[in-house]
């Protein structure tokens, strides 16, 4: 019985790529110490999935930035500004492509389907010239086989790469982006011809669009691509790999009858669906099943004994050697390596598999279903099922119980919002336009290393608070000196947005090494929610306080919401996910209230995440919409009318979702809008009335870039003509954490002075 990996991490058990990228763009390395350290990266990662009995391993599912990007070099689909001169891309225009250079912007990022990694939206125009432009696939296929490891190479599917793509600046946003597959094809002919002769016995290519609602025309473009490489995949094994969600009957109907392909790779943990479809349908005779049982989206132990059961059944339908035991979706989501975690308990340790435990679990059901099952690896898994079920700590009967009374009814604010910010203006009386910032302030070396060492012991707590003290004091003068109308205290004590919360709530355990990667170098470390959510005390009323008694300005009290906490972390899957969402919102209601008790009248609740959190199937959308903003809504429902509930939220692909978001009722809301060609008033022009406070993000905080005052007040101006005046606030797209504060202060300066020309022009009657 075979086994097979879809992907695997890319950052290294210690982040070591990271820090090699980091030191090569700040020219601290040289390209030959990256390349060093990430061949090293990838020979490790090869031998451990041979040395586990693999069989089908994966190569090229390293990436110096993205796989999508990946494909873009492969192509050679490089936006024009770049002036990329033809020939081999080289890391200048790969990273100038990702990251942007001293002239010109990156390329748009975005999220990959329902995860929190983000790839570089490729931009094509109808005229492009493609070439075969970065051999990347081919020649880690051969680094492989020279280590001898004989690899599946796996490439971004055809479809999947222009489905996902954009048409370029100035091209017609209704330009048919399929239109260019007999255009691309010929480019996957080369380096599928290349990797024949390379020796390569398999292919893989990633199709996870198949999960979505795709129309006929879509789908029609699967069976002409594949069919059009047909001549060129004949001696080929061909896998069409799927993720993320079941494929829906239709789709499923149309990748089975491809002539080219040999075997299918199903998720079988986010795709409930998908087994109902195979025994439905059935599944064409001759053919691989690549059934994804192991979770590539966290980190729990597989359950073996019952995986085992599902892949009995399923080779009684697909027949005993047609059967690969596989992981429901790339490593790449999931956390490296529990042996690297000193800090977990060993109860928690035994519940748990990382990338590299997942590996030995899918080797392990694969030699169970060959007859040969590891008894005491069985064994010692099903103990520590028990004890995952069984444990104390898990259940807190007080939290259930609070949890489940909320379910049946609605929670709204009892005044209407009109009113609400008619009570509010009169505490807080803001002038028009008012100005406010996302939360975090630049987050500098010198502040991590204090929180490091605080962390580590090494300061004294009396030090830990001084520094930070000093560090928000800080940031409220400079907000003083802009005149910034609602001030925040910068955040400086917080590693990130999710894992501060996490770290003091119970029911959450946390890892020293469980980065996952979120886009180029970026990681996150997402706290593991394994029991019942509590909160022990307030969280962020002493550091709100603080920042409250240095200034005599509304201080906003800054939060992150039940559904980003949830989104991004790592969460049980012994509950629905609502379920764990609510415990969440009542302990964000509980910070609110004290929030609220201490004096703080405006505060923020960030809920970044809950765009990302979306299911992929539309038939899906309206529950979790329902339990997502209910959720949101039980946070500040008890607050007094003049009480200010902000909101943020990042990526503004908002304009399906408006109407929840409206639903949210939250009394102002900021939102990323400058990034995305300001898509998001497009659906204010349309007519959709909203009366509450919003904030359409007036700068792009993701570029080192200072706008200026003129294109901030034209930006604004833009927005007066869809929304009222007496709603709009001026604010950037996002927080400020991973800018300079050389950028910082011209920048915020800027759109102060946009917001007071405004403001006069407006008195003046203009
Ligand atoms: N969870 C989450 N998801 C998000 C976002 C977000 O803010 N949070 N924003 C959007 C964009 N994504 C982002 C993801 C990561 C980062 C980011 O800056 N990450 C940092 C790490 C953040 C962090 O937790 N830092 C800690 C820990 C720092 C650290 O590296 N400590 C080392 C110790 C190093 C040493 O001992 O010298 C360690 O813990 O191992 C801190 O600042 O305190 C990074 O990769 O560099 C930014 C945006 C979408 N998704
Ligand atoms: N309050 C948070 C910040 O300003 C919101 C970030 S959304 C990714 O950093
Ligand atoms: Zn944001």
């Amino acid at each position: 019985m075979a086994s097979h990996i879809v992907g695997y991490p890319r950052m290294g058990p210690k982040r070591e790529l990271k820090f090699a990228l980091e030191s090569f763009w700040d020219g601290k390395h040289t390209s030959e110490d990256l390349q060093k350290v990430s061949s090293d990266l990838r020979s490790s990662i090869w031998k451990q999935m041979a040395n586990a009995g693999i069989k089908y391993i994966p190569s090229n599912t390293f990436s110096y930035y993205d796989q999508v990007l990946d494909t873009t070099a492969m192509l050679g689909a490089v936006p024009e500004r770049y002036s990329w001169n033809g020939g081999e891309i080289g890391f200048d225009t790969y990273f100038s492509m990702a990251r942007g250079n001293a002239s010109v912007p990156a390329m748009e990022m975005t999220k990959w389907f329902d995860t929190n990694y983000h790839f570089i939206v490729p931009e094509l125009s109808p005229n492009i010239k493609f070439s075969y432009a970065s051999r990347k696939a081919v020649t880690e296929y051969k680094e492989a086989k020279a280590l001898g490891v004989d690899t599946v190479p796996v490439l971004v599917g055809p479809v999947t790469y222009l489905l996902l793509s954009k048409p370029a600046k100035g091209v017609e946003k209704t330009f048919p982006l399929l239109s260019l597959l007999k255009h691309i094809l010929p480019i996957y002919k080369e380096v599928i011809a290349e990797l024949k002769e390379a020796g390569a016995s398999w292919i893989q290519f990633d199709e996870p669009t198949l999960v979505k609602d795709l129309d006929s025309h879509q789908l029609k473009a699967f069976t002409e691509a594949y069919t059009e490489l047909e001549t060129s995949l004949s001696g080929l094994n061909v896998l069409i790999e799927t993720y993320f969600a079941d494929v829906p009957a239709e789709a499923y109907k149309t990748i089975t009858s491809l002539k080219a392909i040999s075997g299918f790779g199903f998720d079988l943990v986010r795709g409930t669906k998908t087994l109902d479809v195979i025994k439905s349908a059935g599944f064409p005779s001759g053919k691989y099943l690549f059934a994804g049982i192991v979770d590539g989206r966290n980190i729990w132990a597989n359950d073996l004994a019952s995986s085992l059961s599902t892949l009995q059944a399923l080779e009684g339908i697909v027949g005993k050697d047609k059967l690969v035991v596989s992981t429901s979706s790339s490593l790449l989501h999931t956390a490296v390596d529990l042996v690297n975690e000193t800090k977990l308990d060993d109860e928690i340790k035994s519940w748990l598999a990382f990338a590299a435990q997942k590996v030995v679990e899918v080797n392990a059901l694969a030699k169970a279903l060959a007859g040969q099952k590891d008894e005491a690896f069985f064994s010692a898994n099903a103990a520590a099922q028990a004890s995952r079920k069984s444990s104390p700590r898990v259940t807190n009967p007080q939290v259930q119980k609070a949890a489940a009374a909320l379910k049946g009814s609605d929670h709204r604010r009892a005044t209407n919002v009109s009113a609400r910010l008619d009570a509010q203006q009169k505490k807080l009386n803001l002038p028009l336009l008012p100005t406010t910032t996302i939360g975090s302030f630049p987050q500098t070396i010198e502040l991590r290393r204090v929180r490091r060492e605080y962390k580590a012991s090494k300061i004294s707590e009396e030090d830990y608070v001084k520094t930070i003290k000093e560090e928000i004091n800080k940031v409220v003068k400079i907000q003083e000196e802009f005149d910034i109308d609602v001030l925040v205290h910068g955040e400086p004590e917080r590693n990130d947005m999710v894992e501060y919360f996490g770290e003091q709530l119970s029911g959450f355990a946390f890892t020293v090494n469980g980065w996952v990667q979120s886009y180029g170098s970026r990681c996150v470390k997402p706290p593991i929610i394994y029991g019942d959510v509590s909160r022990p005390k307030a969280m962020t009323v002493f550091w709100s306080s603080v920042a409250q008694s240095m200034t005599s300005r509304p201080m906003k009290g800054m939060l992150t919401g039940p559904v980003t906490i949830l989104n991004w972390s790592f969460v049980r899957n012994d509950q629905p996910r609502s379920e764990t969402c609510y415990q969440i919102a009542l302990s964000i209601k509980q910070e609110v209230e004290d929030l609220e008790a201490a004096g703080i009248n405006v505060i923020q609740i960030d809920e970044a995440a809950l765009r990302e959190g979306l299911p992929l199937r539309k038939s899906e959308e309206a529950f979790y919409l329902d339990w997502a903003v209910h959720s949101f809504r039980i946070t500040n429902c008890g607050v007094k009318d003049t009480t200010q509930i902000h909101t943020h939220m990042c990526y503004s692909n908002f304009n399906d979702i408006i109407h929840s978001i409206i639903d949210m009722d939250a009394d102002v809301i900021t939102i990323e809008n400058s990034r995305s060609d300001e898509k998001l008033l497009s659906v204010f022009r349309e007519g959709v009335k909203y009366g509450a406070g919003i904030g359409p993000g007036v700068y792009d905080i993701h570029s080192p870039r200072i706008p200026s005052a003129e294109e901030i007040a034209d930006r604004v101006k833009k927005m007066l003509a869809v929304l009222e005046i007496n709603v709009l606030w001026v604010n950037p797209d996002c927080g400020l954490k991973t800018r300079k504060y050389a950028e910082v202060k011209p920048a915020l300066t800027n759109m102060v002075a946009a917001a007071k020309q405004l403001r006069a022009e407006l008195a003046n009657g203009k």
